[in-house]
C-alpha cells in the first residue's frame, strides 16, 4: 500500500479514518477518506482493513510466471489495428486521397518515413476492452485531431514530435498508447517483478499529478499501474511503489534524477519516454536532466508534445531520436483560436488598480480566473491584496508552496470555493482547468510560448475563453511577437503597443528597412 505520508502510521481499521472532504479520494469499499492507494488493483482506499476486503472480492488469483529478464515491449503493439481488408466495419481502409483529404480538413500535416493513416475512431485500434471502457466512461467518444495522428503513430513504435494547440487532448494521445501497450504486454508476460515500462516527464509537480490521475483513469480494471514521482511528496513511498511494480512513472525530471542516483530504480524495460511540454523540457534547466534520464534508459521509443515547438527544439528532438515523425495540427506556435484576448496598456503603478476594477466588473469578471504574474513574492502579495480589497477570495499558487498546500489550493479552486488563484509559470503549462474561462495575464512572462501556453488556460476543447494581457513599456522585449499573436487571432492591438518605437523599429528592421538609430 502507498502511504502518503511516511510520518503517520497506516490506518489499521476503517473506523480509524476520517470522512472524505469534498474533491477527496474516497475509499472505494467504505467511502471514507482514500488515504491510500491499494498497490494490487491502483484503487483508493482508507485503511489495511478495506484493503483486506477489496482483495478478498478480486475473484481472479492470478498465479503470474517468472518473466525473463530484460523482456521489452515489442516494438509495435501487436493488437494495433492498422488495416484490415476482412474487417471493413471496424476500421474503414482509407485511400490516399481520402488521408490527404481527411489530413487537410483537419489541419493535420505529418512529416516522415511510413507515417500510419489517422484513425476515425478509438474503436480502430483494437484497444484492450476496459481500455475501450474506461474511454467512454470519461467521456471521450471520438479521438481529437492530434489523437487522431499521434496514436496510431505511437502504437505503431515510432519515434513522434507532436504540435497541437493548447487543450486539444494531446495528454490521451500519448496515454492511450502507453496504457494500451504496457497492459497488452503484462497480460502476455505476466510477471512478478513488473519493472517500469513507461516513463513520462513533465515539467511541474501539478501537471505530473493531472498525467498521473489520467493516466489511473485510463488504465483502471487493467494490469497498469503508475507512480508519482515528484518533490514535495514522500520518497519512501514514491520508492516503495515503484519496488513493487508499476508499469508507469510520472515525474519531474530533477525529482527522478534524486531518485536514480540514490535509490536502486531499474528502468532498463521502460521502452516508451514521454517528454510533455518538450519544449520547456529540452531548455537549459531542464536538459541536462533530461538527458540523463534518457541515457539511464536503453534507446526507448520517444514521444514528445506541446503547443509550441520552435525550430530548434525540432532540431534537438530529430538529434535524441532516430526517424521522427512531426505532426502538427492547426497554426505552428500560435495561440489557441478559442481564447479571445483582450490587450490593455496599462502603467505598472496602476496595474493592481486595474486588476480590482475588472475583479470588482460584473460585466467583466468571470470566475473561476487565474491571474498569471512574475513571482512569488508577487503571488503571495497581490492574492492578499485581492482579497482585502475586493473582498474575492483569492489564493497564490507557486513554486516555493509545500506540495501540500499548492494541491489543496487547487482543490479548493476546483470546487469553486476560491475564486481567483493568483499564479506564477507553475500553472501556466498543461494543467487542465476544466471550469476555467478567463485568465488574466497580470505580468507578461518573458517569452510569447509561455504567454501563449498561460492564455490556453482558459479553453479546453475548443470551448470560449477570455484572456486579458496587461501590457506597458516595460514588456518591449515582446512587443513584435504579442503584436504578431494579436493580429493573427483577429485582437485589437492597443495604440500604445502599434505606435511604440520597439514594435515600429522591428517592424521596419523586418520589411528591410534601416534601423533607426536609438535616442535619434
Ligand atoms: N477525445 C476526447 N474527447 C473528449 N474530451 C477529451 C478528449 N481528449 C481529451 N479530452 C479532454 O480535453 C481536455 C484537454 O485535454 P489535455 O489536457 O490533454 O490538453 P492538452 O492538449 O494536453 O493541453 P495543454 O497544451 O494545455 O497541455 C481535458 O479535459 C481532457 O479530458
Amino acid at each position: 500500500m502507498v502511504v502518503s505520508d511516511a510520518a503517520s502510521p497506516v490506518k489499521e481499521r476503517c473506523w480509524d479514518q476520517r470522512e472524505a472532504l469534498p474533491g477527496e479520494p474516497c475509499c472505494v469499499i467504505c467511502g471514507r477518506y482514500g488515504e491510500y492507494i491499494c498497490d494490487d488493483t491502483n484503487d483508493d482506499i482508507c485503511s489495511i482493513e478495506c484493503k483486506r476486503i477489496l482483495l478478498g472480492r478480486l475473484s481472479n488469483n492470478r498465479k503470474p510466471e517468472s518473466l525473463p529478464h530484460l523482456v521489452r515491449l515489442p516494438v509495435t503493439d501487436e493488437c494495433f489495428y492498422v488495416k484490415d481488408d476482412d474487417d471493413k466495419s471496424k476500421t474503414p481502409c482509407l485511400s490516399n486521397n481520402e488521408i490527404e483529404s481527411l489530413r487537410s480538413k483537419l489541419e493535420i500535416r505529418v512529416r516522415g518515413e511510413l507515417v500510419p493513416p489517422p484513425i476515425l475512431s478509438f474503436s480502430s485500434c483494437n484497444l484492450p476492452q476496459k481500455l475501450q471502457k474506461n474511454l467512454e466512461a470519461v467521456g471521450y467518444e471520438i479521438p481529437t485531431p492530434v489523437q487522431m495522428q499521434a496514436i496510431p503513430t505511437a502504437l505503431n513504435g515510432k519515434n513522434l514530435l507532436a504540435s497541437a494547440d493548447t487543450g486539444s487532448g494531446k495528454t490521451a494521445s500519448f496515454l492511450v498508447p502507453i496504457v494500451s501497450r504496457c497492459s497488452n504486454f503484462r497480460f502476455r508476460n505476466p510477471s512478478d517483478q513488473r519493472k517500469p515500462l513507461a516513463m513520462v516527464l513533465a515539467p511541474t509537480r501539478e501537471l505530473c499529478v493531472q498525467i498521473e490521475e489520467q493516466a489511473k483513469l485510463l488504465g483502471n480494471g487493467l494490469r497498469f499501474k503508475t507512480a508519482l514521482v515528484v518533490g514535495g511528496e514522500a520518497m519512501a513511498g514514491q520508492i516503495y511503489r515503484i519496488q513493487n511494480g508499476v508499469e508507469l512513472i510520472v515525474g519531474t525530471p530533477g525529482r527522478l534524477i534524486d531518485l536514480l542516483t540514490k535509490h536502486d530504480v531499474e528502468l532498463d524495460e521502460v521502452s516508451i519516454l514521454v517528454l510533455d511540454e518538450v519544449d520547456c523540457m529540452l531548455q537549459r534547466g531542464f536538459r541536462d536532466q533530461v538527458l540523463q534520464v534518457f541515457q539511464a534508459l536503453s534507446r526507448p521509443q520517444i514521444l514528445m508534445y506541446s503547443a509550441t515547438v520552435p525550430l530548434e527544439v525540432e532540431k534537438m528532438a530529430s538529434s535524441l531520436a532516430k526517424d521522427l515523425i512531426f505532426v502538427s495540427v492547426g497554426k505552428r506556435n500560435g495561440p489557441n483560436k478559442s481564447v479571445k484576448q483582450v490587450a490593455i496598456w496599462v502603467e505598472s503603478k496602476q496595474k493592481k488598480q486595474k486588476l480590482f476594477e475588472i475583479l470588482m466588473s460584473q460585466q467583466h469578471f468571470k470566475p473561476p480566473v487565474v491571474v498569471f504574474v512574475g513571482s512569488r513574492l508577487g503571488a503571495d502579495l497581490l492574492s492578499e491584496a485581492i482579497t482585502v480589497t475586493t473582498g474575492i477570495k483569492a489564493l497564490p499558487i507557486h513554486g516555493e508552496k509545500p506540495m501540500k498546500e499548492r494541491r489543496e489550493t487547487l482543490r479548493l479552486f476546483l470546487m469553486g470555493e476560491v475564486s481567483v488563484i493568483v499564479a506564477t509559470g507553475v500553472l501556466g503549462r498543461g494543467v487542465d482547468l476544466l471550469r476555467v474561462r478567463q485568465v488574466i495575464v497580470f505580468d507578461i512572462p518573458n517569452s510569447i510560448k509561455e504567454y501563449i501556453h498561460q492564455i490556453g488556460r482558459a479553453s479546453r476543447m475548443g470551448e470560449e475563453g477570455s484572456a486579458i494581457v496587461f501590457l506597458n513599456e516595460d514588456d518591449k522585449n515582446l512587443f513584435k511577437e504579442l503584436v504578431e499573436v494579436l493580429k493573427s487571432s483577429g485582437a485589437v492591438v492597443p495604440r500604445e503597443l502599434a505606435n511604440s518605437r520597439y514594435t515600429m523599429i522591428s517592424y521596419s528592421a523586418s520589411r528591410g528597412h534601416k534601423k533607426r538609430k536609438q535616442g535619434s
